[in-house]
């Protein structure tokens, strides 16, 4: 089995060597311009059009959760990946546990209301203030998907009233589930903490606006795990101006790196982590693209792969 490898940053090295060991007898390469020689598999993050066109692949991998890049490079040059060569994405290995410290810690933060006291302490202020409670601290996650799912679990045993939102309704223990676009409304109405966690579609670009955020309880927060252009970048800032927003933690921006000349930089209620909220980690990945190509090569069924008509 050939198996070609390409990724802009990654060690490759690592990758061949720890594919070689977890597929013994495969053999695995990186792939180079101007390789035209046969491969079964290929795992790519960003990969060049000529790397896949014209292959007879059994099936590509995509080195992350997201596939919307891939998705866009598709669309722009559908010779690329003919229909019939199945699409993977990766499925937690270890995004999930990522996505809940991530989660979980800055929930706890705003309900603490570290927030708050970071700002007096700013003003050289001692003030207790008056403690949140949990009923009014309603928790909703738009997508309620592989990462939706774990972020939930994790929130479960701390007492907030949780939420999600999808397209199929979920039945899971201690979470409302709403779905479809129907159901928006009566998801957003008294959340007090959005997260997001949906994939980016033509369906959901620009979802997080002025709309939405109006329909959330008052003083709410929004933390976006997913990607930037989920967000009007703009009606955030009018949401925090507001007051309806009381604050927001950023992991991901409609233009990345986010521009120096971005107001988000300086604004005292957004804090950002610069797109790490939960990173693909290798040996996880490894060891889920190694199980699934033994399943493909078994002719078993696999989870995983990518609906193009869904766009994710
Ligand atoms: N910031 C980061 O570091 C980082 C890391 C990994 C993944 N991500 C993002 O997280 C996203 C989610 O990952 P996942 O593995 O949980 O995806 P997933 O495909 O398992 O889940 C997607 C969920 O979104 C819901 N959904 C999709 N379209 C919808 C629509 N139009 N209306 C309602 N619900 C809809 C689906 O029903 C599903 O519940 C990825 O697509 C990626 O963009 C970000
Ligand atoms: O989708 C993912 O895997 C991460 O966001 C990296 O892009």
């Amino acid at each position: 089995m050939d198996i070609i490898f390409y990724h802009p940053t990654f060690d490759a090295a690592w990758w061949l060597n720890a594919l070689t060991t977890a597929l013994p007898g495969a053999r695995v390469r990186e792939w180079q311009p101007g390789d035209n020689e046969h491969a079964d598999y290929a795992l790519v993050w960003h990969p060049p059009v000529e790397m896949l066109h014209g292959r007879e692949l059994k099936a590509v991998f995509a080195l992350g959760a997201g596939v919307d890049s891939i998705l866009s490079k598709l669309k722009a040059n559908p010779e690329m990946l003919p229909e019939h060569i199945p699409l993977f994405r990766l499925e937690d290995t270890g995004m999930g546990q990522q996505m809940q410290e991530y989660a979980v810690s800055q929930v706890l933060h705003w309900f603490r209301r570290f927030d708050d006291y970071q700002a007096l302490k700013q003003q050289a202020r001692w003030e207790p203030l008056p403690e949140y409670q949990h009923d009014e601290f309603t928790i909703g996650i738009l997508g309620a998907g592989v990462l939706g799912s774990k972020v939930a679990e994790a929130l479960r045993p701390w007492g907030f009233p949780l939420r999600c939102w999808s397209r199929s309704r979920k039945a899971w223990p201690g979470v409302e589930s709403f779905a479809g676009k129907e159901e928006l409304p009566a998801f957003l109405n008294n959340t007090r903490v959005l997260i997001n966690l949906l994939p980016n579609t033509p369906e959901t670009v620009g979802i997080i606006n002025q709309t939405l955020i109006n329909q959330l309880a008052d003083n709410s927060y929004l933390l976006n795990l997913a990607r930037g252009v989920h967000l009007n970048e703009e009606d955030l800032l009018s949401a925090l101006e507001s007051g309806k927003l009381k604050g927001a933690m950023l992991d991901v921006f409609s233009r990345e790196p986010l521009p120096a000349e971005s107001p988000l930089w300086a604004h005292p209620r957004v804090a950002m982590t610069p797109h790490v909220a939960a990173v693909t980690r290798p040996p996880e990945a490894v060891d889920y693209i190694a199980h699934t190509i033994g399943q493909l090569e078994a002719g078993n069924a696999v989870s995983g792969q990518v609906d193009r008509a869904r766009g994710y």
